[in-house]
């Protein structure tokens, strides 16, 4: 599904605060697999789901997606190929704050330029599955942190993507709050979607939902305990 061939990611290369931030890396993930890559703080697990989720380019080696060579595309592609193929969760949310639950939902769908009725058809039903029905008005700003983060999920799912990327999805959730989102990322998988997340919670990385741990550490692999398991 998504192959990494050699790739290494180094920024500000040439310069006196150059950093390597990823080194050699060759992986490959399969359909249907839930991954969670974990390693120490500066060890690269971000940049290698910015490569992975086509938001960042390697400066050295390939990536492919679905057989077709992303590395070196265009912006504008990778705008396209995110879209339709990636929903995004992150640790800050990224939501915007004062808009409205739906609006927020809705948003990243209008470069695809559905519909409205649509869109609005779609997020309500997102909604609902997450049980926000009744906060579809609010503004984020008045949701709780559990909340916002399902409202972050139910936004991730409105392309309806068949691979989720995860950044750190627990870091502002309480130990019961982390166990609801591992439960809703199960039932996305259950979905036949493929689920990456980097985590350095042992809430995540020793959940039973997982079936394959890569560990990095200054920008290497260093253990990979389940390569191939979703093939
Ligand atoms: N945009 C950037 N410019 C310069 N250096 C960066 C940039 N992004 C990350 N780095 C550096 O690259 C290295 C890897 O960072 P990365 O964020 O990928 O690690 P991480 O394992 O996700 O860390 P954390 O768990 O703290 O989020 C670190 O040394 C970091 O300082």
């Amino acid at each position: 599904m998504i192959r990494i061939e050699e790739v290494s990611k180094i920024y500000h290369q040439g310069k006196p605060d150059e950093v390597r931030a990823l080194q050699d890396i060759s992986l490959e993930f399969f359909p249907g697999e839930v991954v969670v890559l974990t390693g120490p703080s500066g060890s690269g697990k971000s940049t290698l789901l910015a490569l992975i989720g086509c938001m960042a380019r390697p400066t050295q080696g390939t990536i492919y997606l679905q057989e077709r060579r992303v590395s070196r595309l265009p912006e504008s592609f990778l705008a396209r190929i995110r879209r339709e193929t990636y929903g995004f969760v992150f640790q800050q949310y990224h939501l915007l704050r004062d808009v409205s639950v739906l609006d927020n939902l809705m948003f990243p769908l209008y470069p695809a330029a559905l519909p409205y009725k649509t869109m609005r058809e779609r997020a309500l039903l997102l909604l609902n599955k997450f049980d926000l029905s009744d906060r579809h008005k609010t503004n984020v700003r008045q949701l709780s942190g559990g909340e916002q983060q399902r409202v972050a999920l139910a936004r991730a799912l409105m392309a309806d993507p068949p691979i989720i990327i995860a950044d750190e999805p627990t870091a502002h959730l309480d130990a019961e709050l982390s166990l609801e989102l591992l439960k809703i990322l199960t039932e996305l998988n259950a979905e036949g979607r493929t689920i990456i997340i980097a985590s350095h919670d042992p809430v995540v990385y020793q959940s039973p939902l997982i079936n394959r741990r890569i560990g990095l550490r200054h920008g290497k692999l260093v253990d990979d305990n389940n390569a191939g398991a979703g093939q």
